[in-house]
């Protein structure tokens, strides 16, 4: 027990690796300074004794798991402001992001963090939605946690429909007030973080009543709780929602409003106004209102998606290259289970994906903030492309993400169904994100709606923005032989994408004609209108993955290993979806052999370095969390530790042997 000596298997896999690991780690950062920023970061937070997990949480209750949930809040938030004035204010929005939509917060607090909503939701929506007085008085308040808040939007009734909210603000001229009501048991506030037990106020979705007329749904600060006792304020019907699958520390609550009143100039009037006499003044676009819901949509695809599959893939890969299982030539000895292409085929493609994921990620973080000013400047035009990139991306990111995890957990065999092997925590985490900030069809329907704009636009000549240019020219292209190139690769998936499109554009036509109405023939052809927007995101992320691995500035031998990623993300999307490339992209069965090959001669030349690649993720022991994954790869003993902080083998004989078992094993003798 307790040897610190590294797995022999997993140390011989560390020298054949063929690159430099810290290159990758480097790469995966974005420089060394950010590697070294990071260390420094997660050295200051984890190797603070008050910050670490004395119990394990599964043996808490639920109650418990929350209490010590605040308690670590409160001391991480503390240790934040500790941080940013020893190293300055700039890097606060850094540690920030690390420790809410990063690996830190998934160490310190792995089943979510109660104050999330406070920076995740609430501020970027008084940034966003707010004039530049209610910045400067709610912005600091909320920063330096002198109160602590959420958004409130889904109800019971409504999540995703979000123009059909039942919660009523009632503007009242008489003493400048709006009045909240909760009209309906379907209209209560349901899901938002931090609601149950810790915020204090939070921003609410209501449907603005002014001068007798319903104007829509309009954000609001309205305060919860009363700033010293804690105790909700009159009329505020307030709690927590109960055990979930997953995020149990993360205080998801309900809440209902009896002529709650709140002052005018709590409404968020950056966009739309109401005047002190009721006059309601109009948003330059109603679709302002949903800028928040863009802000989290992009945070996800890096700071979820990539961030927990990292962790996922590092915990089942180490675990593959030690755990040893049969025999694959009889007598040879038995293999570690890596060497089976079946488990190669598990594990190497959601690699694949993971960095897909990673330079998308980073793409559209950076059309998020040029759209973002642009905004500022009441330039709109790029606002629908990066919605519908938004929205797709959040959607296949966090179902690939999710999906991948399950496959790693299974590639663990039955470890990786104990919590301490941290698969379950992490895929509930994940998972969460396919439903929470859009669920994943709708977002995808979201996507396909401006697809189906860009495809008429092409067929008329119109101009057509970056991601949708390809519209253009590929179904009209002759087709070519195919060829086993990238180049190849990332032309078929356009062809899919744009093939998916096309077809989905004239079923809606061809029943507009026989008279079905327009939202009916959209409804009836949604399957196929969600399936070419997912299409037209994989090819997207193919294009974004061949640009990256093809300029990164590199090594050599780092390069091989990028472009061979890059090859089996296209050719197990080709493989996984064949129907889809016959029908639109030029390829015969004739093709399909070969493909296959080449994706099996990919995992055989990944193999060698699957270790290397996830220590490349440089993910440390204590964030990965998990016995089966930990660097040195002593998963039995770790396995053994764990079992024994099991509370039943605090004893031989646990009491319930004496009040249960024993009298009922006497009363069959
Ligand atoms: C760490 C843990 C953090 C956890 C955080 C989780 C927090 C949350 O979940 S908060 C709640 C999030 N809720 C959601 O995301 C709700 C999802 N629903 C929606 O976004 C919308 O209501 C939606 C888009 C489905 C439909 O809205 P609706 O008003 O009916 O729009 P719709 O009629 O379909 O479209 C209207 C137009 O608005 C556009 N539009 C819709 N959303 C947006 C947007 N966000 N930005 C820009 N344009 C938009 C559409 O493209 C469409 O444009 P056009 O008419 O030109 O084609
Ligand atoms: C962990 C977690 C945290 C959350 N945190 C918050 C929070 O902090 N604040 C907050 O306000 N909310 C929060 N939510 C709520 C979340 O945003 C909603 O659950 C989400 O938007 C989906 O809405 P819904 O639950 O009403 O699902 P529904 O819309 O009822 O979806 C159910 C099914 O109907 C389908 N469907 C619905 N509409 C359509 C359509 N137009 N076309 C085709 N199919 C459709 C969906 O695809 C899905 O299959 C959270 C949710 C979770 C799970």
């Amino acid at each position: 027990m307790g040897s610190i000596t590294i797995n022999k298997d997993l140390l011989r896999e560390r020298q054949s690796c063929t690159f430099n690991v810290l290159e990758l780690t480097h790469l995966w950062d974005g420089g060394p300074e950010k590697t070294k920023e990071r260390k420094e970061l997660e050295k200051f937070f984890l190797d603070d004794p008050e910050l670490q997990e004395k119990i394990p949480s599964e043996y808490l209750s639920h109650k418990e798991k929350y209490q010590e949930a605040l308690r670590r809040s409160c001391l991480l938030f503390k240790k934040i402001k500790e941080w940013s004035d020893t190293t300055g204010c700039g890097s606060q929005m850094d540690t920030f992001q690390n420790i809410l939509g990063g690996m830190l917060g998934s160490a310190i607090l792995p089943d979510g963090v109660p104050f999330a909503l406070n920076y995740v939701m609430f501020l970027p929506t008084v940034m966003g939605q707010g004039t530049m007085q209610q910045q400067a008085y709610w912005v600091s308040r909320a920063w330096n946690c002198e109160i602590m808040c959420t958004y409130a939007q889904t109800e019971l009734g409504h999540g995703t429909f979000i123009r059909g909210l039942e919660t009523t603000a009632t503007y009242d001229p008489s003493t400048e007030e709006f009045v909240f009501n909760s009209p309906t048991l379907t209209s209560y506030k349901w899901w938002p973080g931090g609601l149950g037990h810790t915020c204090n106020y939070a921003v609410v979705v209501a449907q603005l009543y002014t001068k007798g007329q319903c104007h829509g749904i309009h954000p609001f600060i309205v305060q919860l709780r009363d700033e010293e006792t804690h105790m909700p304020l009159p009329g505020i019907k307030i709690g927590e929602i109960g055990s979930k699958l997953g995020m149990n520390t993360i205080n998801n609550g309900y809440l209902g409003f009896e002529n709650v009143r709140i002052p005018r100039e709590n409404m968020l009037m950056k966009n739309s106004k109401v005047l002190p006499d009721g006059t309601y003044v109009n948003s330059p676009s109603d679709k302002l209102t949903y800028g928040t819901m863009i802000f989290v949509r992009v945070a996800l695809v890096r700071g979820i998606a990539a961030a927990y599959l990292s962790k996922a893939l590092t915990i089942a890969t180490r675990y593959s290259a030690l755990r040893k299982q049969g025999e694959i030539k009889p007598g040879a000895g038995e293999t570690q289970i890596l060497e089976y292409r079946t488990q190669q085929h598990k594990l190497f493609p959601p690699m694949a994906m993971c960095f897909a994921m990673r330079c998308s990620a980073d793409w559209l973080w950076d059309i998020y903030n040029s759209v973002t000013a642009e905004l500022d400047r009441g330039d709109l035009e790029r606002l629908p492309e990066l919605h519908a990139m938004a929205c797709c991306l959040k959607a296949v990111c966090t179902k690939d993400s999710a999906k991948a995890i399950e496959v790693c957990r299974l590639a663990t065999g039955g470890h990786g169904y104990m919590n301490s092997s941290n698969f379950p925590s992490t895929y509930g985490m994940v998972t969460a994100a396919e439903t929470y900030e859009g669920e994943n069809t709708v977002l995808l329907l979201q996507t396909a709606r401006f697809l189906v704009k860009a495809w008429q636009q092409a067929r008329s000549g119109g101009n057509l923005t970056e991601t949708v240019e390809y519209l253009k020219t590929m179904p009209l292209q002759p087709l070519s032989l195919w060829v086993n190139s990238l180049q190849h690769l990332g032309i078929a998936f356009k062809r899919v994408a744009a093939g998916n499109i096309e077809t989905c554009a004239t079923s809606i036509e061809r029943r507009i004609l026989v008279g079905v109405a327009p939202e009916d023939a959209w409804n009836e052809v949604s399957i196929q209108l969600a399936k070419a927007a997912e299409t037209h995101c994989r090819a997207f992320m193919m294009q974004i993955f061949i640009n990256f691995a093809t300029s990164a500035q590199v090594s050599p031998e780092l390069k091989k290993v990028l472009i061979e990623l890059c090859e089996l993300y296209g050719t197990y999307f080709l493989l996984d979806n064949l129907g889809d490339f016959f029908m639109y992209a030029g390829l015969r069965s004739s093709d399909v052999p070969s493909i296959q090959e080449w994706m099996e001669t990919l995992l055989h030349k990944i193999r060698p370095n699957a270790v290397g690649i996830v220590d490349g993720f440089d993910i440390s022991d204590a964030v990965l969390r998990s016995a089966l994954g930990a660097y040195d790869g002593n998963v039995y003993e770790r396995l053994f530790a764990e079992a024994n902080k099991s509370p039943l083998n605090a004893e031989p004989v646990d009491e319930s042997f004496h009040k249960y078992l024993k009298p009922f094993l006497k009363s069959n003798l």
